[in-house]
């Protein structure tokens, strides 16, 4: 099984989940991911419309999917809708990638941060009884679910994003219950690259020395984690002499790797199912040949796989490796800033 390592906030509506997540993501240097946030991004609109034109059920599947989405990432704050814990397969996904923390609220606070706001439509036209009747309905729910109960009440947004942080290092060094969750942060925290090396690679140091070099593929793999540990990244390599198991390695990256390294060996120059690969996962890439492609045979010259990617590096040899890692954590941290490595929205 997969180590648990997001954590999930749960809770009523105005218990603060989306607010106190974020500022929990930014303390831990980690993604944050609202699953309304992501509905209102798809449906191309606001929760209480959804909730008035298609109705309840509909806003439900949509969360359903989004819970999916989100329970496959690593490493993120997820913060859900209230309503997110009367659908026991949500909850079953989220558990496995990560620990529950309940956000709880006293009535009073609740009733003072949503009565009348008009962006929840479970809250909006309801009078204070009737919330409050839908609060207790749900108690349960968030109680079996939690791991972590937090008492928000009388506490400001950021005593309580600090206090969730200790709770889960304490309840680490004395028990280790729950994993080593902030220790996961950290790790998870380093941005991941997949290299990939196609056809013929694992041949390196014995083909054509005189065009590839005398490393063999697991001698510059070496030379290569070392360089990406320096630089403060993660890197796992594959190789395959077959074009489908690089396409699936390509689409394994999805939600799991910030961007891809490869060589496609001599699919570079036809290969438009990797080519698509590239293009869907739409992820920052770096295409690499040893060779100066455009210096032998006039059927290298194209790369149809490079066409999907950022950048190429050719001809530098082992050396071009770490220019592609070094371009690709540059693009990374780019985008990082711009926001824009959502999966779906890169
Ligand atoms: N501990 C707190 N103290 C003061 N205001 C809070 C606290 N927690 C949340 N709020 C405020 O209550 C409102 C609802 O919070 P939000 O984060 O949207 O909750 P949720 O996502 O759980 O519905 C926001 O205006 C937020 O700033
Ligand atoms: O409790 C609920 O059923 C809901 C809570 C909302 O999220 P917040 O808890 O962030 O307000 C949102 O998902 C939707 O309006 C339904
Ligand atoms: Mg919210």
């Amino acid at each position: 099984m997969k180590n648990k390592t997001n954590i999930v906030l749960i809770g009523f509506m105005g218990s603060g989940k989306t607010s106190i997540g974020k500022m929990l993501a930014e303390k831990l240097g980690k993604r944050f991911l609202d699953t309304d946030e992501l509905i209102r991004q798809e449906c191309g609109m606001e929760i209480s419309e959804i909730f008035h034109k298609f109705g309840e059920e509909y806003f439900r599947n949509k969360e359903k999917e989004t819970v999916e989405r989100a329970a496959a990432r690593e490493g993120t704050v997820i913060a859900t809708g209230g309503g997110v814990v009367l659908n026991p397969e949500n909850m079953e996904k989220l558990r496995r990638s990560g620990i529950i923390v309940w956000l709880r609220a006293s009535e009073e606070e609740i009733l003072q941060r949503i009565s009348g706001d008009a962006s929840r439509p479970l809250a909006s036209n309801k009078s204070e009884s009737e919330i409050l009747e839908i609060y207790s309905k749900r108690l349960n729910l968030y109680a079996t679910y939690a791991d972590i109960i937090i008492e928000t009440s009388g506490k400001d947004k950021e005593a309580i994003a600090i206090e969730i942080i200790k709770h889960l290092k304490n309840s680490y060094s004395n028990n280790g219950k729950y994993g080593n969750i902030i220790g996961e942060f950290q790790r998870v925290r380093q941005m991941k690259v997949k290299i990939i090396n196609g056809p013929n690679m694992n041949l390196l140091g014995l083909r054509e020395r005189d065009i590839y070099g005398e490393s063999t593929l697991e001698e510059i793999n070496q030379h290569l984690e070392k360089r990406a540990r320096e630089m403060g990244v993660l890197v796992d390599f594959f190789q395959s002499n077959s074009e489908g198991e690089i396409v699936d390695e390509i689409q394994g990256c999805i939600g799991q790797y910030d961007g891809i390294v490869i060589n496609p060996g001599a699919y570079t120059h036809y290969s438009i199912a990797i080519r698509d690969a590239l293009e869907a996962v739409k992820l920052p890439v770096i295409e690499v040949h040893m060779s100066n492609i455009f210096a032998r045979e006039d059927f290298r010259r194209v790369s149809v796989t490079g066409q999907k990617a950022s950048g190429i590096i050719a001809g530098l040899g082992e050396t071009g490796y770490w220019l592609a890692l070094l371009a690709l954590k540059d693009l990374i941290e780019k985008r990082g800033r711009e926001g824009v490595n959502e999966f779906g929205k890169n």
